[in-house]
């Protein structure tokens, strides 16, 4: 299943090139005026976030880090998903080394996004559950599209987000709000989520969202990038920091968690629930 990607300029055209396409699971878009970059997750049916996605997108957040890019804009090629999370199928009856290597993977985009010291928004263009709300609320700004969800549900699913995942939701929402949505599992439709503060504002389409992620990326046009990229992870400092110091022990709870019984059975009765759903 491993594949080699090959980074390099590919194609031009128009006011914008593509970066990237690789393995196509992303693509990374540059515009030429703005100097922002769109990195379109693309993978069937619901962006799922498998370990070729994460690699993926670790690779498409580093190359934009990398082509000191204006800004990052994170969306999907999927018109009524931004990610469905986590792909439980690499959670459920898993392979001793995939998973260790899923979840390093995971670890490895969230110290990437999070701490990226290029400014970040979502254009939220569809549902955006756990781990989709994870990849969201890394950003600095989300725009989210009417009639979606997202929210941390894992707790509705008998599992239990860890700490970093928090902080990202933290980063966005006070505390009380976030503990109680996090118990819950709460998933807020965009309306919702626009009066609670996970998201910044609504657009009407994806071309609307995107633009108004490149307005927020364009308010830094005249902050010293240094200066602004400093800042921002100094704000995020001890978050990421923690992570850092408690990598291997994060992949070991995570792994004694995944294998208990009663964990996978839940997942298993979850996954069932979802396929019914799907063949109705
Ligand atoms: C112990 C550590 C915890 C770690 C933290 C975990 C974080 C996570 O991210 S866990 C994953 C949480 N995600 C969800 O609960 C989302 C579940 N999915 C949905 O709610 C919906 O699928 C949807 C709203 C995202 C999209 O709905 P819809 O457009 O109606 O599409 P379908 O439900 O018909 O799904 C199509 C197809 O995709 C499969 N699928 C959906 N989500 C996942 C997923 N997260 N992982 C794997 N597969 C998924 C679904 O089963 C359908 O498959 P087929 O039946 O084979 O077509």
């Amino acid at each position: 299943m491993l594949r080699t990607k090959v980074l390099s300029l590919v194609a031009r055209s128009g006011p914008s090139r593509l970066m990237s396409t690789a393995t196509k699971l992303t693509t990374v878009e540059v515009n030429d005026k703005t100097g922002i970059a769109t990195l379109t997750m693309c993978r069937a049916p619901v962006n799922g976030l498998n370990l070729e996605l994460l690699k993926d997108l670790k690779t498409s957040i580093d190359e934009i880090e990398s082509n000191k890019s204006r800004g990052l804009i994170l969306t999907s090629s999927n018109a009524t998903i931004f990610s469905a999370g986590l792909d439980i199928m690499e959670m459920y009856n898993p392979e001793k080394e995939r998973i260790r290597a899923f979840w390093t993977q995971l670890q490895e985009v969230w110290l990437s996004l999070y701490g990226s010291s290029v400014p970040t928004a979502a254009a939220i263009n569809g549902h955006s559950p756990a781990g989709g709300c994870l990849l969201a609320t890394s950003c600095e700004y989300r725009v989210m599209l009417p009639k979606f969800t997202i929210g941390l549900n894992e707790t509705q699913l008998g599992i239990v987000a860890p700490k970093w995942f928090m902080s990202s939701f933290l980063s966005v929402l006070p505390q009380r709000q976030a503990e109680r949505a996090l118990n819950q599992g709460r998933m807020f439709s965009t309306e919702e989520a626009l009066q609670i503060g996970l998201i910044d504002e609504t657009a009407t389409s994806k071309e609307e969202a995107v633009e108004k992620c490149a307005a927020f990326l364009g308010t830094f046009a005249r902050v010293n990038p240094l200066a602004r990229a400093l800042t921002k992870q100094q704000f995020r400092a001890a978050d990421l920091q923690q992570l850092e110091n408690e990598r291997k022990d994060d992949l070991e709870k995570f792994l004694f968690f995944i294998n208990q019984p009663a964990v996978q059975k839940g997942l298993g009765i979850y996954l069932e629930g979802l396929k019914k759903k799907a063949k109705k």
